[in-house]
């Protein structure tokens, strides 16, 4: 069995790897930490958890839960991973970090958009980048894994196929995401207040959220461009639901280049040919959040507006599985050589 903690266990995130690790058969949870529950009861804070899971939570003591475990899963905010990255680094064991400070490759642009300095910067280099469908070879012997945000891997999964091939100029493309209000955590915020949300739509963090450079990093190397010289615009809308994310990517094809629908379809089919979680729609079925509720499922449909000379993609996810927790199981699942889908064949709930 393979040892398993997660550090910050009682936030959305935890929840979910708690929701999903429970039912993995090759995974024994060791360890759950919290400073405001430290010694209750899990399911104290969880009920709908309650004879899934009898482990109370802990302090954050960082050798005792990285000596217990195999594996750490770290749902933390911004800014306090490397000392737990560093333990797991100096005692031979595997982390993955669900959240940024392991994505961005170069120091000096994390410090940049998250306005902290990173005290880790040799360790970026040898963190790989965790989406399974663009780097499982890289992942299977990693030691530190860095989960994707949600809304870079419901962008990225949009462009990847397109990336490198010649036909859209990936350093300019548009992406208008929309995510439910899980995305921001548990913490208290006035913004995710029912009465903020609740039959409400807005953009928000416009031309400068933090997951722009994330998403140019990753289809900057992907296409072979100079990451410095992207242009991509992406606009993330908070929407009056609790999980799911649609994105919306418009890529403008290159001058002279007009591919039907179909063509491009194909494209997709055969770069995700091997993909459990993947589906690429038909023509004309454009995904729906509600499709992958709780799963780890991804939902891509397309098409070519040849009047305007742009292919529109859209992805459907869930922001807590496959934009999170069930996206950090896939690549457990890689660094302990398991099949991929272990613990996360299940489909969505609908309606
Ligand atoms: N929600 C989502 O859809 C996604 C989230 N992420 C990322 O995953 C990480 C976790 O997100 P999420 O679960 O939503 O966050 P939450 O705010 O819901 O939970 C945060 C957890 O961290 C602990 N924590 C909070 N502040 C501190 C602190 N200062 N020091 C130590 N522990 C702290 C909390 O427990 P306690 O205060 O008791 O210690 C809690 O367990 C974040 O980095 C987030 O950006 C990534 C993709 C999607
Ligand atoms: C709705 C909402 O607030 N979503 C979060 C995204 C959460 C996530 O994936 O992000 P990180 O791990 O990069 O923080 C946001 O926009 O900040």
């Amino acid at each position: 069995m393979i040892r398993a903690a997660i550090v910050g266990a009682t936030g959305y995130t935890g929840a979910e790897l708690v929701r999903l690790l429970t039912r993995h058969r090759e995974v024994e949870l060791v360890g759950l930490t919290s400073r405001q529950y430290a010694d209750q009861p899990y399911t104290t804070v969880y009920p709908h958890l309650s004879g899934q899971v009898d482990l109370n939570c802990q302090t954050q003591d960082i050798d005792a839960v990285t000596d217990a475990a195999d594996v750490l899963f770290l749902a933390l905010p911004h800014g306090l991973s490397v000392p737990w990255v560093a333990a797991c680094v100096g005692k031979g064991k595997k982390v993955v970090d669900l959240g940024a400070d392991f994505r961005l490759r170069r120091a000096a642009v994390y410090e940049q958009w998250y306005r902290v300095t990173h005290e880790a910067p040799e360790l970026l280099a040898e963190a790989v980048y965790g989406l399974p469908e663009l780097k499982r070879e890289r992942i299977r012997t990693a030691r530190i894994v860095a989960n994707p945000g949600c809304y870079p891997t419901a962008s990225l999964l949009s462009v990847a196929p397109l990336c490198g091939q010649g036909i859209v100029r990936e350093d300019r493309l548009i992406i208008d995401a929309k995510s439910g209000a899980s995305g921001a955590g548990r913490n208290a915020n006035v913004g995710n207040l029912y009465g903020e949300v609740n039959e409400n739509v807005k953009a928000y963090n416009v031309a400068k959220h933090r997951h722009n450079p994330e998403i140019e990093q990753e289809v900057a190397e992907r296409a072979g461009l100079d990451p410095d010289a992207m242009a991509i615009t992406f606009t993330p809308h908070l929407m009056p639901m609790t999980r799911g994310i649609l994105a919306t990517v418009y890529a403008d094809l290159k001058e002279g280049l007009r591919p039907s629908a179909e063509e491009v379809r194909d494209l997709y089919r055969q770069f995700y040919a091997n993909e459990p979680f993947i589906h690429v729609m038909d023509e004309g079925v454009w995904p729906q959040t509600k499709w992958s509720y709780g799963s780890n499922h991804a939902f891509i449909g397309l098409t070519v507006e040849g009047r305007t000379g742009r292919i529109i993609i859209t992805t459907a996810i869930d922001n807590l599985v496959k934009g999170a927790s069930g996206q950090a199981i896939q690549n457990m699942n890689l660094l302990f050589g398991l099949p991929e889908t272990t613990g996360l064949e299940a489909a969505g709930i609908y309606p």
